[in-house]
């Protein structure tokens, strides 16, 4: 009996310890607005759902929070919302937002102290040594590579031609590992020739068990993590990953030793490798391996995700399509050969295709941070030190206040006239500040080279309106079921 008053009596102190240290952050709380939160728990109640509906739940909250910052606690973490584009300005442009929320460090066990899981003077020097290696130069080389296996995937989908509907996103898969397996990691192993590697199939499992885990507190102690099978299976998925990755590094140190000359492109691997030639001291092997794991993973799905969304949106919208094909085919003919970069950047109504596709389903619906310091943001609310912060782009580019047909695939939300009239921060593909991406132009580059293959050649169907595909959340946003198109061979009228 005395030892549990014993227990009662430590665990009480234990607690009033804890949240006295903590009583700025409770204090600075309850001046936010925010749902009702329970004891432990807080606001994760709200979540308890499938992986796969989570965007949906939080697109729901940030529909009912629209102006005002929101409070959400998950357990023992303060996380505010924000869902006034003059609000994402002022966070994504500040350094002290420069972090990323602690949450992703449970992706370091794959991605190391890479661009994206990485913060801090780490991040800020390497950021600065690899963003210039991704210039309008190296984008512009990349269309012949792009060229080569956009030809190859339309001769693998002319197989599909006139055929029942197919979920198109295994081809595009294939086509855009090639691709950036060639770019970034000077490989020329051809998945769409001879099938998904053991590598690449461990990285699409690797994005599923690393999500899994985000989302699911429980697994999230390492001490509970470590007792499960999850455990073993990234183990056996890091070891895939990294293995090929060693490879790499080695045929460039091989391709360094021999002056053999880049091949077709000279690929971000090497760049990397003959900065750590003249700096060894700031790139470790292992943060090397890291980058290039990084690169690779953050080119390849979203561009995957892309062109698929974008293949999709042109067969439930005819004349959209139709639009663009015209202007293809008004700018480089009807037969696909390697286009120009200054020809590409005529293409102005499939870059607004495009841009809208990117507004519907954008690859970060959620964006997180850490605040680093106290910030009082408009004068008015005190955000403080430690607590994450969450941008919910999915939801702000679905915003009729800030879209005419939010909803829907439409390109003309693009015109500049529109355009003009928009807060430059509701419209967040690729993030912004010091954290945004710094892929986007080759990613334009690579999708656009693409599209422009797939109109030339088919003319592409789906069944249903785009208000019927319904989302899931995984690292990214996906369709629950795929994107189911039909093709026929496009005639020029
Ligand atoms: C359609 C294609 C792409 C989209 C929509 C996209 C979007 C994004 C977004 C939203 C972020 C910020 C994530 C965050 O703040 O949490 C990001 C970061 C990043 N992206 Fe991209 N990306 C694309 C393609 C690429 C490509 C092709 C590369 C590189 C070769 C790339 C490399 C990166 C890197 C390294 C970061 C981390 C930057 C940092 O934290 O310093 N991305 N991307």
């Amino acid at each position: 009996m005395s030892l549990l008053i014993l227990l009662t009596v430590l665990l009480l102190a234990f607690a009033i310890k804890f949240a006295w240290k903590r009583r700025f952050l409770y204090r600075a709380a309850a001046k936010f607005q925010g749902p009702v939160a329970l004891p432990l728990i807080g606001n994760a109640w709200l979540f308890m759902c499938k992986n796969e509906d989570i965007l949906m739940r939080i697109y729901g909250l940030s529909k009912k929070y629209p102006d005002d910052p929101v409070r959400f606690w998950l357990g023992p973490s303060l996380i505010i919302m924000l869902s006034n584009p003059h609000h994402l300005e002022k966070i994504l442009s500040s350094s002290k937002f420069a972090h990323k929320h602690d949450i992703y460090d449970l992706l370091k066990v794959f991605t190391g102290e890479g661009l994206i899981t990485s913060s801090g003077s780490l991040h800020k020097e390497h950021r600065h040594l690899i963003q210039p290696m991704l210039t309008a130069n190296f984008s512009q080389d990349s269309v012949a590579v792009m060229q080569k296996h956009a030809e190859r995937c339309m001769d693998i989908l002319e197989a599909k031609l006139d055929q029942d509907m197919f979920d198109i996103e295994d081809a595009i898969h294939q086509c855009m590992i090639d691709a950036n397996k060639e770019l970034i990691l000077g490989s020329t192993r051809s998945s769409q020739l001879h099938g998904y590697s053991k590598y690449d199939r461990a990285l699409t499992n690797m994005y599923n068990l690393g999500f899994t885990r985000l989302v699911k507190p429980y697994l999230q102690p390492e001490m509970i993590y470590n007792l499960t099978p999850y455990k073993r299976r990234q183990e056996d998925l890091i070891h895939a990953v990294k293995d090929f990755i060693k490879q790499v590094v080695q045929q460039s140190k091989e391709r360094r030793a021999h002056s053999c000359p880049p091949g077709d492109i000279y690929p971000v691997v090497d760049r990397i490798r003959d900065v750590r030639e003249e700096r060894p001291d700031v790139i470790s092997d292992k943060v090397f391996e890291d980058h290039l794991l990084t690169l690779y993973a953050a080119a390849e799905d979203p561009s995957t995700i892309t062109c698929s969304f974008l293949a999709l949106c042109f067969g439930l919208y005819p004349e959209y399509q139709e639009r663009a094909a015209k202007e293809i085919m008004e700018v480089f003919g009807e037969t696909p050969s390697t286009p120009s970069w200054e020809a590409l950047s005529k293409l102005q109504y499939l870059d607004m295709c495009l841009k809208d596709v990117l507004r519907l389903f954008p690859i970060g619906p959620i964006i997180l941070r850490k605040c680093t310091s106290d910030f009082l943001l408009d004068d008015k609310w005190l955000i403080p030190k430690n607590c994450g912060i969450a941008l919910p782009i999915f939801a702000i580019h679905r915003d009729p206040r800030y879209w005419s047909h939010p909803d829907h695939f439409y390109p003309d939300h693009f015109l500049p006239e529109s355009t003009n009239q928009r807060h430059p921060y509701a419209y967040l593909p690729f993030s912004a500040g010091s954290r945004g991406c710094i892929g986007k132009l080759l990613a334009n580059t690579i999708i656009k080279v693409f599209t422009c293959n797939l109109l030339q050649r088919f003319e592409i169907e789906a069944a249903g309106t785009l208000a019927e595909v319904e989302l899931k959340m995984d690292i990214s946003t996906r369709p629950k079921r795929g994107y189911r198109l039909k093709l026929k061979r496009r005639v020029w009228k």
